[in-house]
């Protein structure tokens, strides 16, 4: 099938548990949960997005035909060396696009791969590192992996109700946002006050890189 991503960048992984990790992150365009326009904002099933996810006119972005055109390019975006080649798969919502293919054309280039999900569709089989980030009321269908990542506070979602599930490392992230100081202290308390759940900051808006 053909992949619509758009962007592609090598950076530092801010998030989460492999925070300060070299990566490729393959943005695809388009989200199961909204359209991505601001007039949509307000009625999507996801309201808090950070993230620009239309079209593929971002740099390295573009539609691929095929998987190996898409790795080939993940290939020449990654800057990293010769070890430990690391690609994330994000978006928009990665999984309606990330396929068997394009997990094998990835992995014979020699990249471990990960994925940030909503959660709301099942992973395919053979991604390395699987971080959900559940999304309000919306069904959360991946129910394991190996990290969870949950944006606090929002609306409708306690953690404690998703602190069973079985995931390798537990994380609140603060909502950026008009309230993100606000976030922050809250998202420090829970995990003061509840150790399962670790802090996770979006280092790379604090370090201002992509
Ligand atoms: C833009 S999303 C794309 C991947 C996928 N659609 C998802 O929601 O997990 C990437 C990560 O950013 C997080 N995120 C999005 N908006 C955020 C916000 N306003 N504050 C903090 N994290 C946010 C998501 O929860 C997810 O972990
Ligand atoms: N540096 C960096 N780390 C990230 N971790 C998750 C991101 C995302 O948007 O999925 C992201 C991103 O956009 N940039
Ligand atoms: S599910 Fe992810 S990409 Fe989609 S709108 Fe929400 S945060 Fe953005
Ligand atoms: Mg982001």
């Amino acid at each position: 099938m053909a992949y619509a991503v758009k962007e592609l960048f090598h950076t530092l992984q801010g998030e989460g548990a492999q925070a300060g990790r070299a990566a490729v992150f393959c943005r695809f365009a388009g989200c199961n949960l909204w359209s991505g326009r601001e007039e949509d904002r307000a009625s999507a099933a996801c309201r808090f997005c950070d993230t620009d996810f239309v079209g593929m006119d971002g740099p390295g972005g573009g539609r691929f035909a095929e998987a190996d055109s898409l790795a080939e390019a993940i290939g020449r975006t990654w800057e990293g060396g010769a070890h430990a080649r690391y690609v994330v798969f994000t978006g928009g919502e990665p999984l309606l696009q990330l396929d068997a293919p394009l997990i094998d054309a990835v992995h014979a280039r020699g990249f471990e791969i990960a994925v940030e999900t909503n959660g709301t569709l099942q992973a395919p089989e053979g991604i390395d590192w699987i971080c959900v980030s559940p999304k309000g009321a919306n069904p959360l269908v991946q129910r394991g992996g190996h990290e969870l990542k949950l944006v606090f506070p929002q609306a409708g979602i306690d953690p404690a109700a998703l602190a069973d599930l079985p995931f390798r490392h537990r994380f609140l992230q603060p909502m950026d946002g008009p309230a993100q100081a606000e976030n922050t202290r809250a998202a420090v308390e829970y995990c003061r006050r509840d150790a399962r759940w670790r802090l996770s900051l979006q280092t790379h808006k604090i370090l201002d890189i992509p």
